[in-house]
């Protein structure tokens, strides 16, 4: 692959590190986005767009072990092992550099570069085929494409869901602004994703930002930009994200988070069509599709005035509401089965189906996560499985009937618990030889029996 047809991301904590890196390779790739925040890896790899990563070895959290770097090196490896890493190491640190490689990153990049030397490597690992390095067979190099476009896929075959899909299709193609509302984990950010991959922008940035975690301190400089010296930590001119999704697609997350001086912020610059950086005079024209979505009641909101009526009507053009999966049990299956082959594959183990009572005892479930939840729970459900039918034992669910909340993906102590389960029903309930498999003496399985009401 030619370095102009190449998608790349670059991750740093380092935000002049971003963009330099972005202003050098932007004038010979095809698309270059950054991100300083490692935690949105997984989200942008699962997308699939990129064809190379630059990858910082070092995060703020944990300053020059390197530990981070290979933690997120996995990761990337893991949704998808023909993407191109290269590791960015600091000087001194080749070792790990040769670590890094061993464990699946392509080459490395010495910190500070010299932008030839960087041009060149990755014109280099762009050209080198990733499959003949892990020397494994074409067929798996085919799965995983499939892989890939299938981790795209919205699955929901119930009537709501394709009332919402077939809606999507018509407004996907036109640029009217969309809401989407839909509680935690409904798949706002799929949804969201699917409307810019079907639309004209496609080749465009998709670009989300989260409203949520967004200060209000930062709120302007992150949307909008800002110039060099425009307050104290503004060593550099920086584009907004409106500026980044120029000829795409933003996405805003969690609208209903903003407070009403920051909604009259974000109206004005809507009716204007236009951005001004932070500090600057001069406004930048918008040329972005709008997404919006939220997971709380934003009409409810409009009426007791905590949400601006003239800012909802602009971007609501067009609403989907995403409904929560207790509602649609007849999609639980074709997810539930979707996951299992993920994490099958992702993790190597003998799991192949799913158990009439298990999807039974899932279509009883509330799923207060809803398709996070379930993910999450066929996710444990692969991993601690002896079996190769997951059966209902398999599958640790909060108790049904409690109010919606955030899913907390995994909780060691829903493990624990399931583990023990499974190693008593593997020994007939003898605890000398389930607490011998579990490395615990028979005191400590009887204490954590008690805790678990077994
Ligand atoms: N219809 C679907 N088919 C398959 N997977 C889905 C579907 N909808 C969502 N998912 C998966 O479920 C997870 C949660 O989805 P997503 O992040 O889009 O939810 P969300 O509503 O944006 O959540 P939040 O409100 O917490 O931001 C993701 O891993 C996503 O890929």
């Amino acid at each position: 692959m030619l370095l102009s047809e190449a998608k790349i991301l670059i991750i740093d904590d380092d935000v002049d590190v971003l963009s330099a890196a972005k202003l050098l390779l932007k004038r010979h790739a095809k698309l270059v986005d950054i991100e300083k925040n490692p935690q949105k890896l997984p989200f942008l790899v699962t997308n699939g767009t990129y064809d190379l990563i630059l990858l910082d070895m070092n995060f703020t959290r944990d300053v020059n072990s390197g530990r981070e770097g290979f933690h997120w090196l996995d990761r990337i490896l893991d949704i998808n092992p023909n993407i191109k890493v290269i590791m960015i190491t600091a000087y001194g640190d080749i070792e790990m550099a040769i670590r890094a490689i061993k464990s699946g990153a392509t080459d490395f990049v010495l910190k500070p570069w010299e932008n030839d030397k960087l041009v060149a490597t990755i014109e280099d690992v762009l050209k080198e085929k990733k499959g003949e390095k892990l020397a494994s067979a074409t067929e798996e190099k085919t799965d995983t494409k499939k892989e890939k476009s299938s981790s795209d896929a919205i699955i929901g075959q119930s009537d709501a869901m394709q009332h919402v899909l077939k809606t999507s299709e018509r407004v996907a193609a036109t640029d009217a602004n969309v809401l989407i509302l839909g509680e935690n984990g409904t798949g706002k950010t799929q949804l969201a994703r699917y409307l810019h991959q079907h639309s004209q922008r496609s080749e465009k940035p998709f670009v989300v930002v989260d409203l949520g975690a967004l200060s209000d301190s930062l709120f302007e400089s992150e949307l909008f930009g800002h110039v060099k010296g425009a307050f104290t930590d503004a060593k550099e001119d920086r584009a907004g994200r409106f500026e980044e999704a120029k000829g795409g697609t933003i996405f805003l997350d969690e609208i209903g988070n903003l407070t009403l001086s920051l909604q009259a912020k974000l109206l004005t610059v809507l009716q204007e069509r236009k951005v001004t950086r932070v500090g600057s005079n001069k406004s930048i024209p918008l040329d972005v599709r709008l997404i919006c979505a939220t997971n709380m009641n934003i009409e409810t909101m409009v009426s007791d005035k905590t949400f601006r009526q003239d800012l909802f009507y602009r971007i609501n053009t067009i609403e989907l509401d995403l409904p929560p999966l207790r509602d649609r049990p007849e999609d639980i299956a074709p997810l539930a089965e979707f996951y299992l082959k993920q994490f099958r594959k992702k993790y190597n183990r003998p799991v192949n189906d799913i158990s009439s009572a298990l999807i039974k005892k899932m279509q009883q479930y509330n799923w207060p996560g809803n398709i996070r939840e379930l993910q999450h729970a066929i996710e444990r459900a692969v991993i601690l499985s002896q079996e190769k039918t997951l059966q209902p034992d398999d599958l640790f669910l909060k108790n049904s009937g409690g109010q919606p909340t955030t899913a907390t993906g995994f909780d060691l102590e829903d493990m624990e618990k399931n583990m023990i389960v499974q190693a008593l029903k593997r020994f007939n309930g003898n605890i000398t030889d389930a607490a011998r498999e579990l490395g615990l003496s028979r005191a400590a399985l009887y204490r954590r029996m008690e805790k678990y009401g077994l």
